[in-house]
């Protein structure tokens, strides 16, 4: 897996007229995890986003190496498109790649449209595509929204396979999410 790594020195964040967070710094090298903890609208997707290079930060700086794979609660998929198509067209840009489709039991879903998956199912299809993207960077989104108790298991099990494997995982979530060795960043703790 390539190398990577992100660093976060000092960062502000502000969305519309309100400053959500401050001099925030964080480090996260190869195989390492971090949840991101706090209420509602504290600013934790806000923090992913930036991250992500997807929205500017106000003060401070983001440095990564690596791609970096983002799985929120915007569609993964194309939702007119069956599941299986829809993971055929990812493949085609990210290259032939096991989705993980038993395992995340998707394997007999391929026909139904996406659109039609249950909430948990599309979640667990998010998973499956940015398993095929390869990413070393993970920047998860509230997760475990929306999944059972098996796909919650499964979830932070694939999560701990890709940091053993020298990925790194950044969790946004409001809910415990067990990962052997992940700190934990309490957003509050940063409040402006
Ligand atoms: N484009 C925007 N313009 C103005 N305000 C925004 C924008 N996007 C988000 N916000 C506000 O920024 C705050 C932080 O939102 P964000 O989604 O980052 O919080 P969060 O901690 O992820 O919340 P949740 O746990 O509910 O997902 C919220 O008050 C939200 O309304």
């Amino acid at each position: 897996m390539q190398e990577a790594f992100i660093v976060v020195r000092d960062l502000a964040c502000r969305r519309g007229d309100r400053l959500l967070f401050r001099n925030l710094s964080l480090s996260l090298n190869a195989g390492q995890a971090l949840q991101v903890a706090g209420s509602n609208g504290i600013g934790k997707s806000s923090l992913l986003r930036i991250v992500a290079g997807l929205a500017p930060a106000f003060a401070g700086s983001v440095e990564s190496q690596g791609t970096i794979g983002l799985v929120d609660e915007r569609p993964a998929l194309d939702p007119h498109l069956p599941l299986g198509k829809a993971l055929t067209f990812w493949q085609g840009i990210d290259g032939a790649a096991g989705n993980e489709l038993s395992r995340l039991g998707l394997a007999d879903l391929l026909d139904v449209p996406v659109r039609y998956l249950s909430t948990g199912q599309k979640k667990r299809a998010a998973l499956s595509r940015l398993i095929g993207q390869k990413a070393p960077i993970w920047l998860l989104d509230e997760p475990l929204n929306g999944l059972d108790g098996h796909a919650v298991e499964l979830t932070e099990q694939l999560a701990a396979e890709h940091c053993a494997a020298g990925g790194i995982a950044l969790i946004a979530s409001h809910q415990p999410f067990s990962l052997p060795g992940m700190e934990k960043l309490a957003l509050a703790d940063f409040a402006a």
